[in-house]
């Protein structure tokens, strides 16, 4: 089969079809290794290779577009659809092919995909936030997949997922430790990330239907 073909070693049939079913029966999906240890450490390298490029994020869109520290303290850089990278664009390829079994499985329409390798120095958080607005026909799927070793409950930075609205609680709490894969719905749930005592590394994207 094509997915087992391209990306032997990580992701199988199995884990596009388990994300799937996860977000039929809730909106959201964890899946711990969608890639495995050295296909994460190698795009955790390509990363650090091109630190000295990332900014600091910001909030708000078009001219509204600042950075403020108090509700994002990460630094970012978006992956260009060329790049020859092989870590990249394996992952690129890996996201087209989930992308393709998702649409093929949920009728979700998914037309596009951008993202960004993301870095949280120790102490760094992400307010409680929702990726997109109700109605707003663009960002449809959130993705977040982590690049950590090793990472321990102790080290904090776990990704808060809200279940309810704008209610407290219930929540989730996912460990940012390499190789795992968090989907979930971007209209639908609040987030937000934890400050860290350790540098935190993810590569996050949306894919969104046409608009
Ligand atoms: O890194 C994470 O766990 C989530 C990041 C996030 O919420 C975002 O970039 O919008
Ligand atoms: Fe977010």
């Amino acid at each position: 089969m094509a997915l087992s073909q391209t990306w032997p070693t990580g992701a199988t049939p199995a884990s596009s079809d388990a994300i799937a079913d996860a977000l039929a029966e809730s909106g959201w999906a964890v899946t711990p290794g969608f890639l495995t240890g050295p296909e994460a450490a190698s795009l955790l390298a390509e990363g650090h290779a091109l630190r000295a490029g990332f900014h600091r994020a910001g909030i708000g869109r078009g001219g509204g577009h600042q950075v403020a520290a108090q509700v994002r303290g990460d630094e970012v850089l978006w992956l260009d659809e060329q790049t020859e990278s092989s870590a990249q664009r394996r992952y690129l390829d890996r996201m087209a092919e989930l992308q393709a079994a998702l649409n093929q499985a949920l009728f979700l329409g998914l037309f596009s995909y951008e993202t960004h390798f993301a870095v949280y120095p120790p102490g760094a958080f992400y307010k409680r936030h929702l990726d997109a607005f109700h109605g707003s026909k663009g960002r449809t799927l959130s993705c977040v997949l982590y690049l950590n070793p090793a990472w321990t409950d102790a080290d904090g930075g776990h990704l808060r997922l809200y279940l309810d609205g704008e209610h407290a609680e219930p929540y989730v709490d996912v460990r940012p430790e390499a190789g795992t894969l968090v989907t979930f719905l971007s209209e639908r749930f609040e987030h937000e990330v934890l400050p860290a005592t350790r540098e935190r590394a993810s590569v996050t994207g949306w894919y969104s239907v046409r608009t």
